[in-house]
């Protein structure tokens, strides 16, 4: 018999999750049937939708969320001991998957080739992460080369993704971000031509200075205030990724406050906004991983991990993503 601990949502989230929003729960699992893994939790992915979805279930639900696993024991012969395998089992130690039924909720795939890289960025740059950079640039900004992109939450997983591939793809790009850390590692380290932090600047007068020939592309993370901004400096045909808008997910959608209206823009600028989920190019999946890796070993991306230790972290993990905790790529290693 295996031993176990998974996090339970025993109650909704209001405005900021709390740790007692959660219960984390002792079990043990039952005795593999046929068809059955057990697999072991080896790194866990926090991520900001976990919050916005957070109803969509009926309370108490397991914490869902991508985690990356060990087979530890095998009653289907595809996957022997030892396979790893990606899946949206979220916040447990150790689980059961029968292999025979296909819940597609639990999103099981096999990890792309790793090629010596750690399996942890199968959560990240090499999965979830890594596609909705990839896709949600390339195939909704098409960004040219000479061309200005400018991207928000650019420090984080996902932004701090396709600022580079926009670099890669010989843009000019501009970054806001929430420390002045951060500003550094996007300017120093990952090549950003120009990032703010947008707690201390005047982001439209910034945002002036540092594009000189207006913003051709905009890929859009945090929502709000700033996005109104951001889209009203575009040019003529200029394109918009709307990926999240992280800085309402904590928020009571009902008392938002009225955004700057940015229809003139988009109608007299002839823009092309489009909102997209990763899953829109899952059978291209293998396409963005093959780029990505060979990206990550010449060296032209740079990826960061904000790795929190141990089971009982997790909470902590998830909620330093609202807080601006993370630099990169937020993951918890058991
Ligand atoms: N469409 C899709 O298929 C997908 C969409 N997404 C979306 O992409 C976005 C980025 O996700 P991801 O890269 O995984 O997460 P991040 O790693 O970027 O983590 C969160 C970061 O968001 C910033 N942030 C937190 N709260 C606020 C706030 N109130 N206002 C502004 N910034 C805030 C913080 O950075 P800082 O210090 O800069 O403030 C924080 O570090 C999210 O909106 C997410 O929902 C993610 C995956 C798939
Ligand atoms: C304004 C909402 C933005 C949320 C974007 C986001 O973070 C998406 C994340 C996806 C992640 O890559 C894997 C997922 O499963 C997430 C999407 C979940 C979609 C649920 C759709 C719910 C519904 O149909 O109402």
């Amino acid at each position: 018999m295996v031993k176990t601990r998974k996090y339970i949502v025993k109650r909704y989230f209001e405005g900021i999750p709390k740790r007692d929003d959660f219960e984390i729960v002792e079990y043990e699992l039952p005795s593999l049937q046929d068809g059955d893994i057990l697999l072991k939790t080896e790194w866990i992915s926090v991520d900001p939708y976990l919050r916005l979805f957070n109803k969509m279930h009926p309370v108490p639900f397991d914490q869902f969320s991508p985690q990356i696993a060990t087979v530890e024991e095998s009653k289907h012969p595809k996957y022997p001991v030892g396979t790893k395998l990606l899946s949206n089992k979220g916040w447990c130690e150790y689980s059961i998957l029968n292999m025979n039924i296909r819940d597609q909720s639990l999103g099981v795939h096999r990890l792309p080739d790793m090629n010596g890289l750690s399996s942890s960025l199968g959560v990240g740059v090499m999965g979830p992460s890594g596609v909705t950079a990839y896709f949600g640039l390339l195939e909704i900004c098409k960004p040219v080369a000479g061309e200005t992109v400018v991207v928000t939450v650019a420090a984080g997983a996902v932004g701090s993704i396709v600022g580079q591939i926009a670099k890669i793809k010989g843009c000019r790009v501009v970054g806001f971000t929430g420390s002045d850390e951060k500003v550094n590692w996007l300017e120093k380290e990952l090549g950003f031509d120009k990032a703010f932090n947008y707690k201390t600047v005047d982001i439209e007068k910034s945002l002036k200075e540092a594009t000189p020939k207006g913003i051709d592309c905009y890929f859009d993370n945090v929502g709000g205030q700033i996005s109104s901004i951001i889209i009203s400096q575009m040019n003529d045909f200029g394109r918009v990724s709307i990926c999240g808008c992280i800085s309402a997910y904590n928020e009571d959608f009902a008392k938002l406050p009225k955004a700057t209206i940015v229809q003139v823009a988009v109608v007299t600028k002839q823009l092309k906004i489009e909102g997209f989920l990763c899953h829109r190019w899952e059978n291209r999946f293998s396409e963005a991983y093959k780029e990505l890796h060979q990206w990550i070993v010449s060296g032209k991306l740079k990826v960061r991990e904000h790795v929190t230790e141990g089971f009982d972290n997790i909470f902590d993990a998830f909620l330093g993503l609202f807080s601006g905790e993370n630099v990169g790529k937020a993951v918890v290693k058991l």
